[in-house]
């Protein structure tokens, strides 16, 4: 009897939650031991100043993407260049190394990834290391292996190191059966994508460390993120950022998905201030830790006409490419509001004018549609929160039936 009592003691001790103040604090430790790959202590990034010391020490993994080195850039404007290391597993570009702190880290090899933490007394971390759905579904190991064994050893070490910890979702966490119109945060999610499946398995996961370790997890759904500084990786929405590019190096472009495919997107700038704010918030403001964000939907077709009217010679053709395609009507369901709605249109005509703005297309775009833009530098989209609190209306999701998705 006393082992029964001491055990079913220690297991409610273990179910207590630590984010509710009255657990006990264990962390997931793993075996301590010396990691073969020590980090120089005079590696490219400096010593941190007495006076930046009351900001967060921020890691960003897989930071050389479409998206970390923007983060980067903000994060280092908020809280100081020498604060803020972005590493990944490639060569970084000259502009990009000059421009801060850079570490190689393999998020896969896990004493490595501690031993950076621990050097650089890491307070937030911001993980964007993954392999994006179209990329994923070419690879499934290495999707696994990145998308949820590189998760773990991140849950670990930065529920041992006491650190808040970001990892991004996507509108690809959402499938076939998820509600529409418009997806709520929680609902179901069956996704058909090892990306879409990794994404859940994180935004459990994340949740499940937050109530056993005390973990502080945040999470945000992405949509299709739109940018003109940087590439995508090999996602279904790359399409959106590629018509630019081609648009001005070729007058031509074709598209991979059907020309009627809508999919929810959102300007990049809007993307990482929504990040930094949901990071910044106070942990009595979250009800949750994951959290869907949005902002447009659009078609290809739509996309083509609106950039037309910049680059009126743009040719466009369509070639589909079946794996994308699939992957696309699955993220058909997380649409939140119609193209067609005011609000929508006017963001949708604005991103188009800012990304041909950056890319030198339509100097005066921005001007002409009453955008103050300081200098293209200093360009930061500001339309979204007043423009969201605008009412929206539900719409019925044009997704074909017929299209079974992957
Ligand atoms: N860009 C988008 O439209 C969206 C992105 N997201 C999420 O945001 C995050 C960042 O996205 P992107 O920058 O677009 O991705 P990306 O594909 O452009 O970049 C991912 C980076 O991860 C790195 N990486 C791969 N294996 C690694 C490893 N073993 N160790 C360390 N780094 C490794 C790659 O070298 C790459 O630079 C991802 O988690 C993605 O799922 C979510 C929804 C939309
Ligand atoms: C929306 C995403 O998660 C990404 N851009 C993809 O298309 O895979």
């Amino acid at each position: 009897m006393p082992i029964v009592r001491n055990v079913s003691r220690a297991v409610s001790q273990l179910l207590q939650s630590p984010a509710c103040g009255c657990g006990v604090s264990i962390v997931p430790v793993r075996c301590i031991g010396i990691s073969p790959r020590q980090v120089a202590s005079d590696a490219s990034f400096h010593s941190v100043s007495f006076s930046e010391s009351d900001h967060p020490r921020v890691l960003i993994t897989g930071g050389l993407g479409q998206l970390g080195v923007g983060l980067a850039k903000l994060l280092r404007k908020r809280f100081g260049k020498n604060n803020v290391i972005l590493s990944d597993i490639r060569k970084p570009a000259d502009h990009v190394f000059y421009s801060g702190p850079f570490i190689y880290s393999d998020i896969l090899d896990y004493k490595n990834l501690r031993e950076i933490v621990v050097n650089n007394r890491i307070t937030w971390l911001f993980h964007y290391s993954a392999l994006l759905s179209a990329v994923g579904e070419a690879n499934v190991p290495l999707a696994r292996a990145v998308n949820i064994t590189g998760l773990h050893n991140v849950l670990d070490i930065a529920a041992e190191h006491n650190l808040r910890l970001f990892v991004p979702s996507t509108i690809g966490a959402f499938g076939p059966t998820s509600p529409r119109d418009p997806t709520p945060d929680l609902c179901i999610q069956r996704p058909r994508t090892i990306y879409g499946v990794s994404k859940v398995h994180a935004e459990l996961m994340g949740e499940y460390y937050h109530y056993r370790y005390g973990l502080d997890f945040r999470c945000l759904r992405y949509p299709g993120i739109i940018s003109a500084d940087s590439q995508p990786g090999g996602g279904t929405t790359d399409y959106a950022v590629q018509i630019f590019h081609d648009a001005i190096k070729t007058g031509k472009f074709e598209c991979n998905l059907k020309p009627d495919t809508r999919l929810p997107m959102m300007y990049i700038d809007d993307c990482l201030k929504a990040t930094l704010e949901v990071m910044e918030a106070p942990a009595e403001a979250l009800s949750m830790r994951t959290y869907n964000i949005s902002a447009m939907s659009f078609t290809p077709e739509e996309l083509a006409q609106e950039v037309q009217k910049h680059v009126p010679e743009l040719q466009v053709t369509y070639n589909v490419d079946t794996v994308r395609q699939a992957i696309a009507v699955l993220k058909t369901c997380f649409i939140m509001f119609t193209f067609l709605k005011k609000a929508s249109l006017k963001m949708f005509t604005t991103v188009v004018a800012l990304v041909l703005f950056k890319c030198n297309i339509w100097p005066n775009g921005p001007a002409k549609l009453g955008l103050f833009i300081p200098s293209k530098n200093s360009l930061t989209l500001v339309l979204s929160s007043s423009m969201l609190k605008q009412e929206c209306l539900p719409l019925n999701c044009d997704t074909d039936p017929s299209d079974e998705g992957l």
